[in-house]
């Protein structure tokens, strides 16, 4: 079953309300993520894995990613795109804290494109379903690296610059070999298999009841 971006927040808004808090949610939605990323590269260790992050909760998906990658032995860098006190959730400060007390993975902010190391993989926590207009910088010049970088490359919940909800896209977006969306799949992303690559939608643990009075 398909569902609209609207009742994915509701349920998620729900979901909070009776005490499954957004954080719990971000949590399983990366483990999960994760999961599927490592069936198809199997061993993470020791591969460089780069990971842009926009300043929303598809950056905080990404961000506990980040920490999940650690504990398997993958060389993880973190590009946040932007500054790490413009972040704009509890749930994804949380986790950005988190790392900060972590050496194993290496943090960078701001809008610089220069890495000293040619990723094996790139993720794309940039832009989920709270994705509006045009591509505006730095996400734009992160989104057209993406593109450019000749690499595997995983979409967190969407990839960047398709509207989960219509299938369009925006000026820019990423192309990439696999997408896992949360929860139930949303109308929009299935009608771009060419951008998502490999599609899945992973459970991450909202009550049913949490579905009751939305679909
Ligand atoms: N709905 C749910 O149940 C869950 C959602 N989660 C994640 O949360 C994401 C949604 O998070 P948010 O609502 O914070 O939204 P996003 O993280 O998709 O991004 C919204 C932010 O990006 C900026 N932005 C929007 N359009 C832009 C554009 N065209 N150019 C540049 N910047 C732009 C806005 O300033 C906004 O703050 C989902 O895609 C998913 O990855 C997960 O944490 C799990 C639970
Ligand atoms: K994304």
């Amino acid at each position: 079953m398909e569902i609209t971006v609207d009742q994915m927040y509701n349920i998620e808004n729900k979901g909070h309300d009776m005490g499954f808090l957004k954080k719990f949610m971000m949590e399983n939605a990366g483990a999960a993520a994760v999961r599927r990323l490592l069936e198809k590269i199997g061993n993470a260790e020791s591969k460089n894995i780069l990971i842009f992050v926009g300043l929303g909760n598809n950056g905080g998906d990404g961000l506990v990613m980040a920490r999940h990658l650690a504990g398997y032995g993958a060389k993880v860098t973190v590009m946040l795109l932007g500054s790490p006190d413009k972040i704009k959730t509890e749930e994804s400060n949380w986790n950005w804290s988190i790392l900060e007390k972590m050496p194993s993975v290496k943090l960078m902010s701001g809008d610089s494109l220069e890495f000293n190391f040619k990723p094996d993989v790139i993720i794309d926590g940039i832009l989920g379903t709270g994705i509006t207009g045009e591509i505006r910088e730095p996400y734009a010049s992160a989104i057209n690296y993406i593109n450019e970088t000749d690499c595997y490359k995983f979409a967190v919940d969407v990839p960047s610059g398709l509207d989960p909800q219509t299938g369009e896209t925006a000026n820019i977006f990423t192309k990439c070999n696999m997408t896992v969306t949360f929860h139930k799949m949303k109308e929009g992303i299935p009608k771009r298999k060419d951008l998502t690559g490999e599609l899945y939608a992973e459970k991450i643990g909202i009550p049913p009841e949490a579905e009751e009075g939305i679909l």
